[in-house]
């Protein structure tokens, strides 16, 4: 059985150390150069097993002991979620296994979170590496590189307060529904997600990290690594075009190989490409580099996994992140042709519907979108790759007609062309713009919400306030046309042209003016004494003193209020809201509803 290494990727929030895990990964490789040392692949570094070996010393032996022995780790270059959401693959990830960063002061981060819906809706299982342990407060620097030794030489306090920490995240991964432990707790590796205490700044941890990897590999994902039977393909990260190469592609080989004779199918938007490349490259060795311009060397074949550069000048215009497919014959290019068309017609969105227009740089990008958008139900009209451009927004402008929130353009790590942005200024057409997938869709969404509230809240302003006041014993200003008279307002706020009614339903007329020492005002609030003008009644005939009133809002009103916004009556008017209803209802068993 040949088994071939596991794609690693490293994912995490901001800062959380990525970049420094992965740099600490390379430097483990290059001092362990003379046993073999790291390879430099495109996008990608190879940590043999013999660098692997060299790292975890004792701890490898276990890891020999199994029939599956992977010669190594191909651990992706670039960090974070956006290369990840690129390396698809059907039914799942072309990363075979992650490795998600958590800060130990930190905890759990909004791109934590993210990172593990991405990982979770990709299937792809991963260990918890708890990076900053060095800069936990009091934390003894010793010489060892294994965590297991570190934790024993530190203060008891220490120990408890880094075990309180590993339970915060325990406790976080299971809310969100995975069992963890610290690794060297972890009974069952298959049901337990490993928890890894490192610095990716002294280094230690790393031995653990690279061996808990390792094992899981080699236990639980050999089908996938077996390449007995695996079709030849690879993820297209990157394509540009290169000074002394032409158009080229940066590919992750998945599974198989790739030979300069062989055939490549891959997309493009609108159709499928069959070429064969003119040159397959790799990175040169540094010492084998003379001249820095002259980076890559040419190969005639390379086996998976592996970065790697295609050259050809029909690759102009391939898709980041599509398949790309190796035949050695006819009916492979047949057979993957089709693949690819089907792949493509699945990614992208152009319906009549209304929705939201998404744009986005790659097509993983699209792919991880979309599905957090159709997660957040949010409709999509059109979904596709490219800069945004003057139609996008002509049909956005026709979709805001509709729907006001749907008619906007989500743009993600892509440019806008200046006539669409004079096109989306005078249509007033909203552009969401962003280069980390988790903030476009928040940002969006807290918009939506945003203008939601303020669409209520002026919708809530003009309706009937609920209110009730009472006619002040003593207090007749002038008996009729109109009648003035003292009141207080026991509940809520009264304003000018209400209309109210007594406590028998029956409706008296409308407040017509309030006054406050001689001025008019707009509103009263509970507590306030004020002077109410009312046309058209009689003190002594439709009104008395020491009467109480409410305010009555019309039936479609008092239904909208019971809806939409019971939240935004105080407890108080709540209980009188009530006693209008049961007082009107009495009268009219339809009101309100
Ligand atoms: N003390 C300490 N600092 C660390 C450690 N790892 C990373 N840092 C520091 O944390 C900061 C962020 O580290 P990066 O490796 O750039 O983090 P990142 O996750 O790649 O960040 P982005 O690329 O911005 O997402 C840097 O200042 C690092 O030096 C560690 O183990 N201990």
């Amino acid at each position: 059985m040949q088994i071939r290494q596991p794609i690693v990727v490293v994912l995490g929030h901001v800062d959380s150390g990525k970049t420094s895990l992965l740099d600490r990964i390379r430097g483990t490789g290059v001092q362990g150069r003379e046993a073999g040392g790291i390879t430099q692949h495109i996008g990608a570094s190879f940590l043999p097993t013999e660098t692997i070996k060299e790292t975890c010393g004792p701890l490898y032996k276990k890891l020999q002991e199994s029939e599956n022995q992977v010669p190594g780790i191909l651990v992706i270059d670039t960090p974070g979620h956006e290369v990840f959401t690129n390396l698809r693959a059907r039914g799942g990830s072309a990363a075979d296994i992650a490795i998600l960063v958590v800060d130990v002061n930190r905890g759990f981060q909004p791109q934590t979170n993210e990172s593990l819906k991405i990982l979770q809706s990709r299937k792809v299982p991963f260990v918890v590496a708890l990076n900053k342990c060095d800069q936990i407060s009091g934390w003894r620097k010793s010489d060892t590189k294994f965590i297991t030794q570190a934790i024993k030489e530190q203060d008891q306090f220490i120990q408890t307060d880094l075990d309180q920490k590993i339970y915060d995240v325990v406790g976080t991964l299971s809310v969100l529904g995975y069992q963890s432990e610290a690794f060297y707790r972890v009974k069952d590796f298959k049901s337990e997600i490993a928890i890894v205490p490192i610095s990716a700044r002294s280094g230690v941890g790393i031995p653990e990290l690279l061996a808990v990897l390792v094992g899981l590999t080699q236990q639980y994902l050999q089908k996938r690594l077996d390449q007995k039977e695996k079709e030849s393909r690879g993820i297209v990260l990157e394509v540009n075009e290169e000074i002394g190469l032409g158009h080229t592609a940066n590919i992750i080989l998945i599974d198989g190989s790739i030979k300069k004779t062989d055939t490549i199918v891959v997309a493009k938007r609108d159709s499928v490409i069959i070429t064969k490349p003119k040159a397959i490259l790799l990175p040169k060795p540094l010492d084998e580099m003379r001249d820095p311009r002259d980076k890559f060397k040419p190969v005639q074949s390379v086996d998976a996994a592996a970065g790697l550069k295609i050259a050809s000048p029909d690759l102009e215009g391939v898709l980041p992140g599509s398949t790309l497919y190796i035949a050695s014959n006819e009916d492979d290019v047949k057979k993957y042709t089709k693949l690819i068309e089907s792949e493509m017609k699945s990614v992208f969105i152009d319906t009549e519907t209304n929705g939201v227009v998404l744009k986005c740089d790659t097509i993983g990008s699209l792919e991880a979108i979309v599905e957090m958008l159709r997660r957040s139900q949010v409709p999509i009209s059109k979904a596709d790759i490219g800069p945004v451009n003057r139609r996008d927004i002509m049909e956005t402008r026709a979709i805001k007609e509709n729907d006001r929130h749907l008619g906007v353009v989500l743009a993600f790590n892509v440019k806008i062309l200046p006539d669409a942005k004079e096109e989306s200024e005078s249509g007033h057409i909203k552009i969401f713009e962003d280069k980390i997938i988790y903030s476009l869709i928040d940002n969006y969404n807290a918009w939506v919400s945003e203008d939601t509230a303020n669409e209520d809240d002026a919708i809530f302003a003009e309706l009937t306030p609920i209110s009730k006041f009472t006619f002040l014993k003593g207090y007749v200003f002038r008996n009729t046309d109109p009648a003035v008279f003292g009141i207080r307002v026991d509940v809520g706020t009264l304003k000018q042209k209400i209309p109210f009614m007594n406590k028998d339903g029956r409706k008296i007329g409308l407040v017509h003016q309030l006054q406050l020492d001689k001025k008019t005002v707009t509103s009263a609030k509970a507590g306030q004494e004020v002077a109410c003008s009312v046309q058209g009644i009689t003190i002594g005939r439709q009104i008395f003193e020491e009467e109480v009133f409410y305010t009555f809002p019309p039936s479609h009103e008092a239904k909208k209020i019971l809806a939409k916004f019971m939240h935004k009556l105080s407890s108080e008017e709540q209980e009188i809201f009530n006693e209008i209803i049961e007082i009107q209802r009495k009268k009219d068993a339809a009101y309100a509803y």
